[in-house]
């Protein structure tokens, strides 16, 4: 039997998240627009295109074995998934708000008979219902959910938003904040409790994408060292990366010294390796850390 994922078809998410997949290791055979399924490079998984938005019911029906979504859409479908990992992208918040010059500046100002429209309604209702506010009508819309108020037909909107430019853009003020959200690779929870051999894929799977997601943050950096430099160059290697020190054969009393170290650290690295008397300097990206 097959593992399939469901992958976004179309939408913000679906490159970055066909990128990931391919960078797990699992190239896609046939990626051309139109096609609803890939075969990968391993035999025993195939891919599927479908809308993010869809995925989470695919995946809690077991029509496909896991899936790549936003934490959003499967909290709004209410689809019970087991989620494997955080996949650090596609950081957004969905946010109550209201019109710049509006009244509504908490959500204890939202009154009897108003009206909130959103893509989002089950999300809505929750929060509404949470807060004991059961009077307040939901409009359902299927996108540009900002411009509702100003056609008069909601109060209110409750939204997605990263940058806020959209907000701001259309004079909207966060009034709160209802779910913060990312991308998930989710899977089956019958599937991976029950089926043993699928398991074992699923944890493959899992484990190549928490790679490709290490390595992001990570570079190796290598460089040649004088031997009579080596120790002040180790000296400022950070501590955790114990680096590698190699015998460089064409030059006698040289080393090779290398070492994985934080993206973030790599700028200032540089400038005090080269102080301590490293030469030779790469900088090289890391496809996958497992
Ligand atoms: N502004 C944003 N910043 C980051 N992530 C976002 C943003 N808007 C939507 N997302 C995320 O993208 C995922 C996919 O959303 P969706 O399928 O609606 O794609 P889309 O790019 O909005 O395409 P469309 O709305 O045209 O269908 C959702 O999980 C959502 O959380
Ligand atoms: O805070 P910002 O960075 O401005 O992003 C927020 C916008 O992004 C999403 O829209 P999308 O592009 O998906 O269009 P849509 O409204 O048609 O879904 C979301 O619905 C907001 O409109
Ligand atoms: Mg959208």
């Amino acid at each position: 039997m097959k593992l399939i994922i469901a992958v976004p078809s179309k939408g913000r998410i679906s490159n970055p998240s066909v990128e990931m997949i391919e960078q797990a290791g699992l190239g896609l055979k046939d990626s051309s627009n139109r096609k609803l399924f890939s075969s990968t490079y391993n035999e025993n998984i195939d891919i599927m295109f479908a809308r993010a938005a869809d995925i989470p019911e695919f995946v809690a029906e077991g029509i496909v074995d896991m899936g790549i979504t936003g934490l959003d859409l499967i909290k709004e479908s209410n689809a019970d998934v087991e989620i494997l990992t955080d996949l650090n992208f596609g950081q957004t918040s969905l946010v109550l708000a209201s019109p710049e010059n509006s009244k509504i500046k908490s959500e204890k100002d939202l009154k009897d008979g108003m009206a909130i429209a959103t893509e989002f309604p089950n999300l809505t209702k929750k929060y509404l219902d949470s807060k004991n506010l059961k009077k307040i009508k939901i409009v359902k819309l299927t996108g540009s959910t900002e411009i509702a108020p100003f056609i008069g037909i909601a109060d209110a909107i409750t939204d997605l938003t990263s940058t806020g430019t959209t907000l701001t853009m259309n004079h909207l003020k966060i009034v709160d904040t209802l779910l913060k959200s990312s991308i998930k690779l989710i899977t089956n929870k019958n599937i991976y409790n029950n089926d043993k051999n699928k398991k074992i894929l699923i944890d493959e799977v899992k484990t190549s994408i928490c790679g490709v997601i290490n390595a992001k943050q990570k570079k190796l950096i290598m460089m040649n060292v004088a031997s009579a430099d080596l120790n002040n160059v180790k000296d400022v290697m950070p501590a955790m990366t114990g680096p590698t020190i190699s015998e460089v054969l064409s030059k006698i009393d040289t080393v090779a010294v290398q070492a994985v170290v934080d993206e973030d650290e790599v700028f200032e690295l540089i400038n005090k390796l080269r102080k301590a008397g490293a030469h030779d300097i790469l900088v090289v990206p890391i496809e996958r850390i497992i």
